[in-house]
């Protein structure tokens, strides 16, 4: 599980004094899927807009990008927790989607990044959410469905 941090929090903030001191114990570099992730030549050029740049900034995941990745990589689940307007919904997909996991030759597995929401609403405000933030065109470059199971295809 990867648990979002709270920096205010003295004994998380210890917490993520040990975290940094195992990765450094235990290089990720022998993972091929990681090494994957890592080319350079493998990631989707995204070009987001300036304002978007800067509102990324303020979205705590946003810093946690590597550690996610790296667990994503490890793990055939991965939990993530964290309080509401984190960026969990937002941020985590154009994670996966800007290193290529989805796309063909992936060792994580080709396809879609999909995203489930429980309301119709939120599915179409963060499928536009989240096509302004990558730059890509809702409904040629990413999808979005709200039948019975209301859920959302990117
Ligand atoms: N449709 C939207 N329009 C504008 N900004 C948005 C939209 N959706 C999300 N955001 C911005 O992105 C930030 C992260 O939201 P996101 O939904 O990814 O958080 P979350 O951790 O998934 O929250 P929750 O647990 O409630 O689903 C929000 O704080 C908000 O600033």
């Amino acid at each position: 599980m990867v648990r979002m941090k709270n920096c205010s929090d003295n004994r998380r903030n210890k917490r993520k004094r040990n975290d940094e001191d195992k990765v450094k114990e235990s290089p990720k570099s022998d993972f091929a899927a990681l090494s994957f992730l890592k080319d350079a030549k493998n990631r989707l050029h995204v070009s987001r807009p300036r304002e978007v740049v800067d509102a990324r900034n303020d979205v705590p995941i946003v810093m946690m990008e590597q550690e996610i990745m790296e667990a994503i990589n490890e793990n055939p689940t991965v939990i993530i927790r964290g309080k509401a307007g984190r960026g969990k919904t937002t941020q985590v997909p154009q994670f996966l989607y800007e290193v290529g996991i989805g796309s063909t030759g992936c060792p994580l597995g080709s396809g879609i990044i999909g995203v489930t929401q429980p309301r119709c609403i939120a599915v179409t405000a963060t499928a536009k959410h989240v096509a302004y933030e990558l730059g890509l065109q809702l409904g040629k470059e990413m999808e979005f469905y709200y039948k019975k199971s209301r859920v959302i295809f990117c």
